[in-house]
């Protein structure tokens, strides 16, 4: 892949651009297995799948863009180290959609004289701007403002911006008025009908709100989900706790087939989606065949549940659901009290996906009893030195 904001010294972003893109994989692969397997020696001998990759440009479904320059001339893109803004809507990361849209986006911007917010002098008001593409190339942009003061202009010009994208779904302004280097705030208000965007993989419809998590990469997110489901079909389980589902990835990939899958996740919109693509693909919330969703903490989960189903008891502790367990948390990975429930778990079976192969080192380190057996590197972030790995572990008896 080439870039002109690489080669201009514009944008460092792609540390590993100007590798190769075989080379980039192999050495990712490499570096996956040997940080892996200093912390577990048992790693050596497992079987590593070939790894999955999917175009090395235009792959990423998800713009963060941070507006800077001027009311006259704003830009999209990122800081450079004075805080100057960089306009990188052409970046070649994104599919042709995401750059023709942001074109119109950063028109809007000019047209309704919105202040670009100035870091260093705290001052203005629009900070980012979020646009996401689903599968069908339709879209959902947020604004993420200082304040509520720009609101009513946007909603009153919303329909002009939506006869320049006629495949815009969902547009909202989130609010962040805190002088801190974080990309959204806590209040989001959705300025369209639609309030989610449907992000279909491999048939699944999932629904993405604004402040939910979806990975990055949606050709190699489907691979992922299908790595899964085809694990969990050769472990033959028949139930599946899913800890940190977000909207239900893994879960819904796993349903049907006569298990009992639950999902759990800290995001009650994420869950509120997940349950309704449950409902959508006709699963009952109950018994065999079924999906539900439970907002919670993935590491606390079941400790106090104390209800009639588990009969009091701590279902985590009792395989009831989850003879087999996904996890796939966000970069801090498990921690050491979830790494010890599991280790202690009556779950028998183990799929453990994460994108810092760093804290999945440290969590396999702390549950010797599971065994690695089979792995997998996805590469969601071609260009950096950031990957995917999915393992596959069974309780050694
Ligand atoms: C890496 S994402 C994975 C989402 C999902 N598995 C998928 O494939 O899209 C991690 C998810 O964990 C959720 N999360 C973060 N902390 C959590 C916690 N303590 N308990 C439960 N969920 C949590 C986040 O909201 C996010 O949806």
């Amino acid at each position: 892949m080439r870039c002109h904001y690489h080669d201009l010294g514009l944008c460092h972003s792609c540390t590993l651009i100007d590798q190769p893109y075989a080379l980039q994989l192999a050495s990712k692969v490499e570096g996956v297995r040997g940080l892996l397997a200093a912390a577990r020696p048992d790693l050596q001998g497992i079987q590593w799948l070939d790894p999955v990759s999917g175009p090395e440009v235009g792959f990423r479904n998800k713009a963060k863009m941070v507006v800077a320059g001027t009311v006259a001339e704003p830009t999209l893109g990122i800081l450079n180290p004075v805080g100057r803004g960089v306009d990188l809507r052409d970046c070649p990361l994104y599919p042709p959609a995401v750059n023709a849209a942001l074109e119109q986006v950063a028109r809007f911007v000019q047209d309704l004289r919105l202040l670009p917010y100035d870091v260093p002098k705290s001052r203005g008001e629009l900070k980012h701007v979020l646009l996401t593409v689903s599968p069908r190339n339709e879209l959902m942009l947020r604004f993420v403002l200082r304040s509520q003061r720009q609101l009513d202009r946007i909603r009153e010009n919303l329909p002009h911006l939506e006869s320049e994208l006629p495949d815009l779904r969902v547009v909202s302004v989130n609010v962040q008025p805190e002088h801190k280097a974080v990309l959204e705030g806590p209040t989001e208000i959705v300025l369209t009908k639609q309030e989610s965007l449907l992000m279909e993989v491999n048939g699944i419809p999932l629904h993405l709100r604004p402040r939910s998590f979806f990975q990055t990469n949606t050709q190699v997110a489907a691979a992922l989900y299908r790595r899964a489901a085809s694990w969990a079909e050769d472990i033959a389980a028949d139930s599946v706790l899913d800890l940190y589902c977000g909207v239900g990835g893994f879960a819904l990939h796993l349903a049907g087939a006569g298990r009992e899958v639950v999902g759990v996740e800290v995001s009650e919109e994420a869950v509120a989606a997940a349950t309704r693509s449950a409902r959508e693909l006709g699963l009952p919330d109950r018994g065999v065949g079924s999906a539900r969703f439970e907002v919670g903490d993935a590491t606390a989960w079941g400790e106090h549940t104390g209800d009639d189903d588990a009969g009091g008891r701590d279902p985590f502790q009792h395989g009831e659901p989850g003879r087999l367990v996904v996890v796939n948390p966000p970069r801090r990975g498990l921690g050491e009290e979830l790494s010890h429930r599991l280790e202690t778990s009556m779950a028998t079976d183990l799929i453990y996906s994460s994108c810092n192969a760093k804290t999945m080192a440290r969590d396999l380190k702390r549950m010797p009893s599971w065994h690695p057996v089979e792995a997998q590197l996805l590469d969601m972030f071609p260009h950096t030195g950031h990957y995917e790995v999915a393992m596959r572990l069974a309780r050694v008896s």
